[in-house]
Parts: C-alpha cells; structure tokens; sequence
C-alpha cells in the first residue's frame, strides 16, 4: 500500500484507492487516498521547513539538486519498473526518456540556478539591483502521461529557488513518486522540503485552495486548469499552467519525405499519442498528400502498440474513432481495438490510427483525443498551411517539415504555438522557454523562465 510521504516520514492515512496495469487491467497497487487532515500536514511540514531551506546559498540547494539526480541514479531501475506498471509504457520509451529526464531536469537546473546573474542597474547617482526571494509553499500538480519527467521537470526549479513542495501525482501513475520519496529520504533531504500527497482531483483541490500555499505549477487538461484558475482566483495565487494542445503539422513538398513520414510516425504515435506535444493534425502540401497519406497508413501499422492509461480514458479515444466515421471520414488505417488473443486483451489498447476527409470544424479536428491517432489534410499554398495550423483554440506546439531554410524560418514564425520544430520532434533544450499559448496554458517553464515562476524579485535602488 503506498503512503503519502510527509515531513520525511511515511504517513498511512485515508482510505485505500487501486491502481490498474493498463497493458492487463489488473490492480497492481494499493494507494491511500488523502483526506483534508492529510493535506494541512503536508502544507504545515512543508512550512516547518520553508524558511531554512530559503535561507540556504543557491550553490548549497543546487548541491541538493545534484544529489537528487545521483539518487535517481541509484534507483534508476526501480523507477523504471513503478513507471511501467502504472503506465505500460515500452520498457526502451522509459528507460530512455522517461527516467532519465528526471536526472537531467535535476542537474539543469542546478546549473540554470547557480549560474543565474541577478539584474542590477546603475544611472547617474543611482544603483538599482534585485533579489530574488521564493514563493514560499508551492503545490505541485502532475498528470498520469509522462509522470515522473513532468513531477521532476516542476520540483527541480521549484527546490533549487528555495521553495519546499506539496506534490500530488496524477491518482493513476503514484508509483515513480512514491520511489522518489524514498530518494529523498536516502538522501537525507531535509524534512518537509518535499512532501508527496496521493489522490484524486479533490485532492488537488484542496491543496490549490490552501491558504498556506503560496503558488501552484499545475501539467494537465485545460478543463481542469480552468477548475484550478477559478479555486486560485481568490487568493490571486501565482498559477503555472501547462495544458491540452490540438498540434498540427505541415509537410512541404520541398521535404525530406523520409524524415517527414518518420517524423509523423514518432510525432503522432509516441506513448501511445499521450502527450500533449502530440500531433493530431497533419496537414500535407497536395502534390504529395496521396503518397504521404499511404505511407503513413503502412507505418501506423507497424508501430508499437502502447495501452491508454485507463479504461475510462480508451472509451474516450474510441469514442473519437466512432465519431470520425459518424462524420464522414475515411479510416486510412485502424480505427479499432487490436486483438492480440493473450493477457492484453484485458488491456486498454487501441490501434494506431489515421483518418482524413473531415471538415476543420468537426469535433475531431477541434478537441484534443490524447490518443495515437491523427487526422491528414491536403493543402495548395503556404498561406493556407499556416491558416490551418492557427486556426485551432490550442497553442501548444507545431511541427514543420521543409528542406527550405528561408521556409522554415517564415512559416515558423508565424505559428501560433509556444513550441515550432523543424524536421525533428520534442527535441528539447531544457533553457529555453516552454509552454502554449490560447487553450494551451499559462507563462512558460524552462530555463531562467522557471527560475521567475518560482521566485519573486525585490527591486533595490540605492542613491549614491
Ligand atoms: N502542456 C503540457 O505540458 C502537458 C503535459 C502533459 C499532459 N498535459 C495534458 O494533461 C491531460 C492529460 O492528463 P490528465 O488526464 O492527468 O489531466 P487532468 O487534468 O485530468 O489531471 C491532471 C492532474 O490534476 C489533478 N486534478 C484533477 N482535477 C483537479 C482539480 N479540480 N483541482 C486540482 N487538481 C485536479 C489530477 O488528479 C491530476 O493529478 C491532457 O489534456 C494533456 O494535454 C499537458
Ligand atoms: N514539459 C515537458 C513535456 C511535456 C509533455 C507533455 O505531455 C518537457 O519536455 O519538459
């Protein structure tokens, strides 16, 4: 049974919750699920340790960010395995990305930190400098897709500026957290300067409106964002939101087709298309759109097969499939469940597929489905091509595929999105800005950018 982690120690309340393996359907944990009691003890311990943690140098928490990574490390393979069983994602996928995102968040941001210069200014008979001091209390809210990157990709910015955390993972991937907090504890991390709560939306709730919580990073759907904006509002608490994205995108026909179908294979199908960065729309210049359309449906065949993340979550993709042939649409490959006639069956599986012949305003090109799945479309010109990636209420990320660099750069400037790659997908460089626009969120994380959310600056001027 997995407890809630507090001021350092387990702590085993509240009422137990199941967690599924979504390659079987099977339960494969236990968790307690907090109650409100549990909550004020995690806001207070992380309290408690608030004002030493803030009081230490940055070079001292950046050792601490150091360490975290190096214990990650160390716990490499169990972390492997608690991701796998919540999620079922590929073993290559999590020993590859997953995990190892978590050391490199930990070890970048030791680094942004410590090399982080303060502003300061002088004019005539003037000196002005800032300071920065932390939020205090945040709480940090993750979804189940990417678990344990997207938990370390919010607590190594939040720690290294000084403030202690109250984390509450999605109620569907608790695993890699709960392994964390044994990291943390191996490492004799301070108590209460991270604090590991388990639940279900109510759960967020609560910590979103606790009084002593100064702010709160928050990764998941738009429709819960806005439920959090609405909680957050009266305390006008500072809000990081990073959330749904509809992404498209345009294949030239000056590309690399190889790269390009590539490209949209990875792009579209990666963990099972559970993850925001995701490709849903595809749109292909028309002089090629015929052979793009082929060779992606033989390549959608071929990829592995990823589980959705919960029964729950299947019925809602498959949903989209019934609606896209309700719309009209023909199914250029997939469109189902697959059939593998052993224990997956039981699984949450869906098949990788793609679609095309729906008009810009069916519900299928306008809603975000989080599956491995994508609608293609033909264009005539580059003006078009552009109207059609813009003309979504997301603004997460795009991707654009021309061997042109004068192209490249024209078109990518005018997409609407906080995130433009060209010939390559979620290729990342962790000290740029990172975040939607629109529907797809609120500020950026990333870099120096993480370092402003998580911290408020004191402007000093001094006559001299
Ligand atoms: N922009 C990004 O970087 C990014 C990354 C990953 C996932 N996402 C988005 O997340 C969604 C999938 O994840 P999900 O299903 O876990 O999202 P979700 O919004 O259902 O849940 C995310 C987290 O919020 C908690 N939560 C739910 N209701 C809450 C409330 N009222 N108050 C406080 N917390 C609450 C959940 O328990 C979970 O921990 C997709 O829409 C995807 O696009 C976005
Ligand atoms: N925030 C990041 C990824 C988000 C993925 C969404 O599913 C990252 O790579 O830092």
């Amino acid at each position: 049974m997995l407890t809630h982690f507090i001021g350092g120690e387990p702590v085993a309340a509240g009422k137990a919750f199941p967690v599924h393996d979504p390659v079987t359907g099977a339960v494969v944990r236990q968790v307690h699920e907090a109650d409100p009691e549990v909550v004020d003890r995690a806001v207070r311990a992380a309290r408690e340790a608030a004002r030493d943690w803030a009081a230490l140098p940055v070079g001292e928490r950046a050792g601490w960010m150091r360490r975290l990574a190096e214990g990650i490390e160390a716990r490499f393979d169990d972390l492997v395995a608690a991701e796998i069983a919540d999620t079922g994602k590929s073993f290559d996928q999590t020993r590859t990305l997953d995990i190892p995102r978590g050391i490199a968040n930990f070890r970048a941001f030791a680094e942004i930190a410590a090399q982080r210069p303060d502003d300061a200014f002088h004019l005539s008979g003037t000196l002005s400098y800032t300071v920065r001091r932390p939020l205090g209390v945040v709480g940090v809210i993750v979804p189940w897709n990417l678990p344990f990157l997207l938990m370390t990709w919010k607590l190594a910015p939040a720690l290294v500026s000084g403030n202690t955390v109250v984390v509450k993972p999605s109620e569907q991937t608790p695993g890699s957290a709960a392994v964390f907090a044994e990291i943390c504890a191996d490492a004799g991390l301070p108590p209460g300067v991270v604090n590991i709560i388990f639940g279900h939306g109510p759960v967020g709730q609560l910590l979103v409106e606790h009084p002593d919580v100064n702010g709160v990073t928050f990764t998941g759907s738009t429709r819960t964002g806005t439920a959090i904006m609405i909680t957050a509002a009266d305390r006008v608490k500072p809000i990081s939101f990073e959330l749904g994205g509809k992404n498209a995108g345009l294949i030239f026909e000056d590309c690399d087709l190889d790269r390009a179908v590539e490209g949209a294979v990875k792009s579209v199908f990666t963990n099972g298309g559970q993850v925001c960065l995701c490709t849903e729309r595809l749109y292909v210049q028309r002089s090629i759109f015929e052979e793009f359309c082929a060779r992606l449906a033989v390549r959608a065949q071929e990829v592995d097969l990823q589980p959705m993340i919960s029964a729950e979550h299947r019925e809602k993709v498959l949903s989209y499939y019934a609606l896209a042939r309700s719309e009209g649409a023909k199914v250029l490959a997939g469109g189902g469940v697959p059939l593998f006639g052993d224990h997956r069956d039981s699984g949450y599986f869906v098949e990788p597929t793609v679609v095309t012949g729906l008009s810009e305003w069916s519900r299928f090109n306008r809603e975000e489905i989080f599956g491995p799945v994508c609608h293609v479309a033909p264009f005539d010109s580059e003006a078009e091509a552009i109207d059609l990636a813009n003309g979504s209420d997301y603004g997460l990320a795009a991707t654009l595929w021309t061997t042109s660099l004068d192209r490249a750069h024209r078109v990518a400037q005018r997409l609407e999105a906080g995130l433009v790659w060209v010939n390559t997908w979620y290729l990342r460089d962790l000290r740029t800005p990172f975040g939607g626009v629109k529907l797809s969120g609120i500020g950026r994380e990333g870099g120096t950018r993480s370092l402003d959310f998580y911290s408020e600056p004191t402007t000093i001027t001094i006559k001299l």
